[in-house]
């Protein structure tokens, strides 16, 4: 059970050893190929969510981070014991959402650098807490897709 909590702080301290390093060593702004065209590290800071929606508003961001890690804690004691895709996927939530947290209350703006070009478009660049909650957002829905299916077979 508390494997998942240890799961969450080594995401969260990845993602700040990640941003503590791109901050040490580039400017903001300056760009390091790593795959031409493809694959970029890059320092942006952000003061809003993704696609940088509701600049500075970080009042509301931590009332909703607030509701998403009170959220993420009671389901893990709730299911977490009986499923463990669905403890593992809150676990990246959880990391992904203090991740960021830390950042909008020390820095007051998030830190990203993973900058990708997919097909000519340039993705907003993220950092370590946005990929652990968009992979944990992404394990939930699978996980309750795969109870429902199973949930079917059992009524049939
Ligand atoms: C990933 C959630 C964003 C993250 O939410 C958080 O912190 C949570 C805990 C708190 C938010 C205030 C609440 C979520 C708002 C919902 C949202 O935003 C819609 C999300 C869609 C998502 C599909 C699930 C697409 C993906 C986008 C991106 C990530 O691609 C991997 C681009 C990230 C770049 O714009 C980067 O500058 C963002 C910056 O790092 C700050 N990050 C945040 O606000």
């Amino acid at each position: 059970m508390y494997l998942y909590y240890l799961f969450a702080l080594i995401i969260i301290g990845l993602d700040q050893l990640t941003k503590w390093l791109i901050e040490q060593s580039m400017q903001i702004g300056e760009r390091i190929t790593i795959i031409n065209d493809f694959f970029y590290l890059t320092s942006h800071r952000n003061k809003g969510a993704a696609w940088g929606i509701l600049q500075g508003q970080m009042i509301f961001f931590y009332i909703i981070t607030i509701v998403v890690v009170i959220g993420v804690v009671v389901y893990m004691q709730k299911y977490a014991k009986t499923n463990r895709l669905l403890g593992v996927s809150l676990a990246f939530i959880l990391g992904g959402a203090i991740g960021n947290f830390i950042d909008r209350l020390f820095r007051h703006e998030v830190v990203d650098f993973f900058d990708f070009i997919i097909f000519n478009y340039d993705f907003p660049i993220f950092n370590v807490a946005d990929s652990a909650l968009v992979v944990g957002v992404f394990l939930i829905i699978i996980t309750t897709v795969l109870d429902e299916r199973k949930e079917r077979k059992e009524n049939n």
